[in-house]
């Protein structure tokens, strides 16, 4: 199958270096010194799974005049989603899907708004990966999960291929006749492990171990369950309880891509994660004090170090959707 990987960073340079390596047909939408690297010396991806180097592979910042591709593999931080989206739609056939596997629940009513819904396929991604530096992606831990799956559940033969395509790569995955409650599983975990992680600056262990940051930790992952079920996604009430359980299964050194990006002095995602869910509850009369904190703090970092100080007074971030 074709398969097009819209944004070659940590998850896109991972998963599409994987796919590529075992042989399938991967255009890599890329840009600056990521393309320039990609173009001179291929794709290096390092793993506890395995190295891989790909010394030559498709990479362009215009995808027009590519042939349609099967599957669009979408990866690129939520502030690039709109954008994006226009640069992949001369890759779309009649039966391409897009499948997103940014963090976040607004990603997928974006792509359907640029795209039309028949392109949207519902992902989710568990991994830690990172540009090392350019043209080679870090990949830290065992942990590389794809899941996906139509939004009205079907078992539709494009998510199925994808699969098979994942499987031959060694890639773990999972299809999901469920995607959207699937989508904000992740998110409630996402939501309260990167908001603590980053406004704490410290990986899980220490924070789940202090019963004050603990007990913090559970109210932004409940607040995010509440907004979830006043939007009608049917997660069950106590499902911060079930989360917490799983936060004390992982290794206490985890951490999320946003603290890794508020120690680079990175731009943060947290206007689409801790203050979308502080707009939603707002929408549907749920109180998210634990989340405004949150987005109110980090408003201070979310611009990333060239915009400190600047236009974040709104804690979206820079966020428009
Ligand atoms: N990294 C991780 O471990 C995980 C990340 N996620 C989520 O996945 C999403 C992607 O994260 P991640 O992979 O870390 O992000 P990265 O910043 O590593 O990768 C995104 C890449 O896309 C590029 N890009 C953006 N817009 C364009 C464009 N128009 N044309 C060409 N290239 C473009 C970026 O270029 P540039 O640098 O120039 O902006 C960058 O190289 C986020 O929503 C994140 O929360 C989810 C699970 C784990
Ligand atoms: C929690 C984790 C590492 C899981 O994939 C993640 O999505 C992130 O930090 O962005």
């Amino acid at each position: 199958m074709r398969i097009a990987v819209m944004g070659t960073g940590g998850v896109g340079g991972y998963f599409g270096g994987r796919l590529a390596a075992a042989g399938h047909d991967v255009l890599f939408v890329a840009r600056g010194r990521q393309l320039d690297a990609l173009r001179a010396g291929g794709l290096r991806v390092l793993s506890p799974l395995g190295d891989v180097h790909i010394p030559e592979v498709q990479a362009t910042d215009d995808p027009s005049g590519h042939a349609p591709a099967d599957f669009v593999l979408f990866g690129v931080k939520l502030w690039d989603t709109a954008s994006a989206a226009e640069l992949v739609k001369p890759l779309l056939g009649p039966d391409t899907a897009v499948a997103s596997f940014q963090n976040g629940v607004v990603k997928d009513d974006i792509l359907r708004d640029v795209l039309g819904a028949e392109h949207v396929v519902g992902g989710v991604t568990y991994i830690a990966a990172t540009i090392a530096e350019p043209g080679v992606i870090r990949h830290s831990g065992a942990m590389q999960k794809l899941v996906f799956g139509e939004y009205d559940g079907t078992s539709s033969p494009r998510v199925l291929a994808f699969r098979d395509a994942c499987v031959d790569a060694g890639i773990d995955v999972e299809v999901s006749e469920r995607i959207e409650r699937a989508v904000w599983e992740k998110f409630v975990f996402l939501v309260g492990l990167s908001g603590t992680t980053t406004l704490a600056r410290s990986p899980i262990g220490p924070i789940r171990a202090n019963p004050r940051s603990r007990a913090f930790l559970h109210g932004v992952m409940d607040e995010v369950v509440q907004v979830a079920r006043a939007q009608g996604v049917g997660l069950p009430a106590d499902y911060a309880d079930d989360r917490m359980a799983f936060v004390d299964t992982v290794p206490e050194g985890m951490t999320s891509s946003m603290h890794h990006d508020i120690e680079r002095g990175n731009r943060l995602e947290v206007g689409w994660l801790s203050g979308d869910v502080v707009d939603r509850g707002a929408k549907h009369s749920v109180p998210t004090p634990n989340n405004r904190a949150i987005a109110d703090m980090l408003s201070v970092h979310a611009g990333g170090h060239a915009a400190q100080g600047e236009n974040n007074a709104d804690r979206t971030g820079g966020r428009t959707a």
